[in-house]
């Protein structure tokens, strides 16, 4: 269980993350939404220690992951994957030795520096690659594939580091409806299969509804709507997004995600588009 107790991260008089409570389940997959600038990733750093906390305290079963310092921080971040937007992979390295780049917080530090891996490493690796459909670009440099391609080489990462949870900030948000597609099914299977937890940021409030069991909307730092997809009614979503107007819709959130059925990989199925579920009178 991830405990997120009454959390504030400021910069200078800006408050980011203003007294967030949150429990978070071991194997949730959690959607957080909100406008540009609402905290979200400011959040997710600080869950996995990019950015310290200003006040109150993270916790990780019996870890106050807030106060972690050398070693023991280090085997939190270890636990406690993270991929980012821009896939943070090493452009001109091939696709096998970033993922096995996962490892690194696994090994001695002499090992790491040489860069030598084992052969159960490269299994590892390649298997994970296999996992996420890539394995016939392991050569390639990592430069050279498209954005789609890159995040699942950056899921592959993450999943070396044999992580409790995995936290993503703003996965799809360079990719293509198709690419987008393959990349929240591949989390979705990730969170199932291998019970890891996954945080995610999304843009797009139809992504969240399909995939996620859990959604958090986030204003101006606050958590102001915690549940389900079907409880994520038009006044929810107007609050969140800050609508007073009567002019919000979902469109204004979505990248749709329908994908013809000719383009999809065998045995996965098109998402349905979500409709904005309106309150009973509403
Ligand atoms: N390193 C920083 N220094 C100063 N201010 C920051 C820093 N990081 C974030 N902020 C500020 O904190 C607030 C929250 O930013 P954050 O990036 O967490 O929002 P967000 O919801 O993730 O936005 P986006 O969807 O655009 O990424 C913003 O006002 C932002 O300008």
């Amino acid at each position: 269980m991830l405990e997120i107790r009454n959390v504030t991260r400021r910069f200078g008089e800006n408050i980011a993350v203003n007294a967030v409570s949150l429990s978070i389940p071991q194997g949730q997959m959690v959607g957080i939404i909100g406008r540009s600038g609402a905290g979200k990733s400011t959040l997710l750093r600080m869950i996995n220690r990019l950015a310290d906390t200003s006040e109150g305290g993270i916790h990780f079963g019996d870890r106050a992951v807030s106060s972690l310092r050398g070693a023991r921080l280090r085997s939190w971040q270890r636990d406690c994957a993270m991929i980012f937007q821009q896939f943070n992979l090493v452009p001109r390295l091939d696709v096998l030795t970033n993922v096995m780049l996962g490892r690194l917080n696994h090994r001695s530090q002499i090992l790491s520096l040489l860069s030598i891996f084992s052969d159960e490493e490269r299994m590892m690796a390649m298997a994970a690659l296999e996992r996420l459909g890539i394995e016939k670009t392991a050569l390639q440099p990592a430069g050279t594939l498209s954005g789609g391609q890159q995040q699942r080489v950056a899921i592959a990462r993450a999943l070396m580091q044999q992580p409790r949870m995995l936290l993503a900030d703003e996965p799809i948000a360079s990719l293509d409806p198709l690419n987008a597609k393959i990349v929240m099914d591949a989390l979705k299977d990730i969170n199932q299969r291998d019970g890891i937890t996954v945080i995610t940021n999304l843009h797009t409030l139809d992504t969240a509804r399909t995939y996620c069991e859990r959604i958090i909307g986030m204003s101006k730092g606050s958590v102001v709507f915690d549940g389900p997809p079907v409880d994520l009614t038009l006044d929810a979503v107007r609050e969140i997004y800050g609508g007073e107007s009567n002019d919000i819709d979902e469109s204004m959130t979505s990248t749709s995600i329908n994908i013809p059925a000719n383009k999809l990989a065998s045995g996965a199925t098109p998402s349905v588009e979500p409709q904005l579920v309106a309150p009973a009178g509403a």
